[in-house]
């Protein structure tokens, strides 16, 4: 089975309006509440694969029983450890660009904590984890490689998006591959990505670290993935951008599909950014026909291959 694990799920408040001004009273033409965080955004996605995972992680309140029903509309299975504050709300507000608020989420305590941990236990070797999204303020952030720790000690795979020290507090047990964004790469090495070259030897970089392979997301200019032997990059078409926000944990859904269904490496990358692509030009994250649509629209190109 797969398992997502959202330490901080939250409700994706969309609002859009046709312009925003800070400072001033702004309308909402249209607004929706869609039921995120990271890796419940990945359990929805994996699902419109066909791929069936059981998304784990903390949640309360009215926002928390929101999620709960919308993940069994969508028929996902959920095994939250439930807590007593309001699982929060982040507002994305879509005027001529997006600009989004997330809020810091409920308290979560010790007892909970080890309940989640307790959950990690049942795991076996056939199963995938994907960790992914931030650490509500309570909990430390060494969750993230006691997780991972668990995951390496029962020989689980285990796949990780998450920003700058999370992410690097995980690298040494391993992950299958991780998804930093081109900004969080330039973050961890403190310097500007201004071309390929530089982006790969970043990703080289969390590599000789210990993620097996890297999967570099650049927004509109598609993906850059590197392994030991390939390095591959997508372009993506242009198209009318409608809301970006899940773009990129509907990308490591579509790799960990294609992973799950043991696809050659091409096919995955081409899932996933298929996958991140049909998202961004959607209201809510992308559905079946658009992701299935929008894989004749990626160009993959071989920028490097090492025989061994
Ligand atoms: N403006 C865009 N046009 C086309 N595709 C996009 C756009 N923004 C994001 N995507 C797709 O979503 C993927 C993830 O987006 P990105 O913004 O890099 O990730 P994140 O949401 O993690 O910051 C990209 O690799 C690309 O496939
Ligand atoms: O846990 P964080 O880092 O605050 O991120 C949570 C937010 O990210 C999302 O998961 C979207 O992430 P991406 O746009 O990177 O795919 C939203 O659903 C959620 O509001």
């Amino acid at each position: 089975m797969i398992y997502t694990i959202t330490l901080n799920p939250s409700i994706d408040y969309v609002m859009f309006t046709s312009q925003f001004e800070l400072g001033a009273l702004n309308r909402a033409a249209t607004t929706y509440k869609f039921a995120g965080g990271k890796g419940i955004n990945v359990s929805r996605v994996l699902k419109e694969h066909k791929v069936d995972s059981v998304a784990l992680g903390f949640i309360g309140g009215f926002p928390g029983e929101f999620i709960k029903e919308e993940l069994k509309k969508n028929s996902i299975q959920t095994d939250f450890v439930e807590v007593d504050g309001d699982t929060r709300i982040n507002v994305k507000l879509k005027g001529s660009s997006e600009t989004e608020i997330n809020a810091s989420g409920p308290d979560i305590t010790k007892v909970q904590e080890a309940q989640f941990l307790r959950q990690l236990e049942q795991l076996t070797n056939e199963d995938i984890v994907i960790i992914a999204g931030s650490v509500p303020g309570t909990i430390d952030p060494s969750i993230y490689s006691k997780i991972a720790e668990r995951c390496k000690d029962r020989n689980i795979k285990f796949v990780v998006d998450a920003e700058k020290t999370l992410l690097q507090s995980v690298l040494n047990f391993k992950p299958e591959f991780v998804k930093p964004n081109k900004v969080e790469l330039e973050d961890m090495f403190g310097e500007k990505l201004t071309d390929d070259s530089a982006i790969v030897d970043s990703a080289r970089k969390l590599m000789a670290q210990g993620a097996k392979m890297v999967l570099v997301s650049l927004g509109g200019d598609g993906a850059i993935l590197v392994t030991q032997s390939l390095v591959l990059k997508a372009e993506v078409p242009k198209g009318q951008v409608i809301n970006t926000v899940g773009s990129g944990d509907s990308t490591v859904a579509g790799m960990v599909a294609g992973l799950a269904n043991n696809e050659p490496l091409e096919d995955c990358f081409r899932r996933a950014i298929a996958s991140g692509t049909a998202t961004a030009f959607t209201e809510d994250l992308a559905e079946q026909h658009d992701i299935d649509r929008m894989l004749e629209q990626i160009t993959i190109t071989k920028l490097l291959e090492v025989n061994r």
